[in-house]
């Protein structure tokens, strides 16, 4: 933090944190809605702000590589997309060498292969159990669900403090010599939490297991070490702070040591080592292809792609997530100073170290007001029983962006007391 931005903090000056912010210039290379204004869009957590380059490369993409090439421009380039773009992908936000990460699938799918690819590999020494928490997104809940039903395995569950999440102390209290595989989020997507994930990593490979992490809230938010931090296996979605648009492809992470050892379990055409010679039966592509399973969405590749040149343009992820920090302590502290006093209560981490880059804040009556923010063009989101996130995304968003988001949530409390 520089001294201007720190002096502009605890002044809670939107505009001086503005004129001080290094990356406020790329704010302008997304779309800005036209007709219906958009007063404070919060949830680029749920889904980011399309690209004003995306329109143009949809388009050029459209005509040139689909359009003239049409079928040849499988064999010329799309082949290898998915494991191109993964190596981009893993260069810059991920802290990943190259040949460990594809482009492919939706995010649930994607952690349905590698968790099961995972547990089988540790059944035959007599591993059973597959770790994960109460808080974690549904559909990874859901997902392990599946997996141990159909693979009759057990589930140990942790139950963190819903208002922070997993700490390495949560994890060795459950992982033994039954343990597989333990899937958790690395940002917590209610608190915002970031799970300390080289330590998590440890106490779960000192028990003979497997890692998953579920990177959905961290790519393109916090800076990742995945080689460094010794991560088997992780997956994330990119349509969030990667601004892939909705329903863009997920990325996958197979360390490359495992490769040879997994077997995922969507056996598919495109992921073999012939897709093209019509084999008989299944064997599978050499190293990280053989994650993949059917056509890859090249066409849905396209907004990502443009994003992560962004965001090395921007100075890469230690730029991304300093002004993160900036703007998650910017929207507590203007919290603390305006909504205390309705009774709103940060179910986040105090510690920006501690939290990615969104807060949840609660209140009983935040499902009532978060409609009518919507109504007046103030756009966070609002997850059951009652919190309302506010998701900062550090390359779209301003400070007097969340300085308006928070007045209206204010003033919407007021009108409701
Ligand atoms: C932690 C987490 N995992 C998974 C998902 C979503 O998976 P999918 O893209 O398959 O809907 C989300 C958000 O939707 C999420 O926040
Ligand atoms: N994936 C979403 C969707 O298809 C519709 C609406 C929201 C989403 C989300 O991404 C939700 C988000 N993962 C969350 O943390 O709640």
């Amino acid at each position: 933090m520089t001294p201007t931005s720190t002096s502009a903090l605890q002044a809670l000056d939107a505009a001086a944190l503005d004129a001080a912010d290094p990356l406020a210039r790329f704010r302008d290379r997304f779309l800005e809605p036209e007709g219906d204004p958009v007063v404070a869009y919060l949830d680029g957590n749920s889904l980011g702000r399309p690209l004003a380059a995306t329109a143009e490369r949809l388009g050029e993409f459209t005509r040139g590589e689909w359009g003239q090439r049409l079928i040849r421009a499988w064999d010329e380039r799309w082949m290898d997309e998915p494991v191109r773009l993964g190596d981009r992908l893993a260069e810059v936000v991920l802290g990943a060498a190259h040949g460990q990460t594809i482009v492919a699938d939706s995010t649930s799918v994607m952690i349905y292969k590698l968790v099961r690819a995972a547990l089988d590999a540790q059944s035959g020494a007599g591993r059973d159990e597959i770790v994960i928490d109460r808080e974690n997104f549904p559909t990874d809940r859901f997902l392990v669900e599946g997996i141990a039903a159909e693979r009759g395995a057990t589930i140990r569950w942790i139950s963190p403090d819903p208002d922070t999440g997993v700490r390495p102390a949560d994890v060795e209290a459950v992982v033994g010599p039954r343990t597989a595989v333990v899937l958790l989020s690395h940002v917590a997507y209610r608190s915002g939490f970031i799970a300390d994930a080289p330590a998590i990593t440890q106490a779960v490979h000192r028990a003979g297991a497997l890692v998953v992490w579920d990177l959905c809230h961290s790519a393109g938010s916090v800076q990742l070490e995945l080689d460094a931090w010794g991560v088997d296996l992780a997956v994330g979605c990119t349509y969030k702070y990667l601004n892939g648009g909705p329903g863009s492809p997920a990325f996958g992470y197979v360390r490359r040591g495992l490769q040879d050892r997994l077997r995922q379990p969507l056996w598919g055409w495109m992921g073999a080592a012939d897709p093209f010679g019509m084999t008989e039966s299944y064997a599978p592509a050499a190293g990280i292809r053989q994650f993949i399973t059917g056509t890859p969405p090249i066409l849905a590749m396209q907004p990502l792609a443009g994003m992560v040149e962004l965001i090395a343009e921007a100075g890469g992820m230690e730029a991304v997530r300093a002004k993160s920090v900036l703007l998650t302590e910017f929207a507590a502290a203007l919290a603390a100073r305006d909504l205390a006093a309705f009774g709103v209560e940060l179910a986040s981490p105090r510690d920006p170290a501690e939290r990615g880059s969104h807060i949840t804040l609660n209140h009983p009556r935040f499902r009532e007001v978060t409609a009518m923010l919507w109504e007046r063009g103030v756009i966070p989101d609002f997850r059951p029983p009652h919190g309302l996130r506010v998701g900062l995304s550090p390359l779209s968003t301003s400070f007097a962006e969340v300085e308006a988001g928070i007045a209206a949530i204010r003033d919407a409390l007021a009108e409701l007391a």
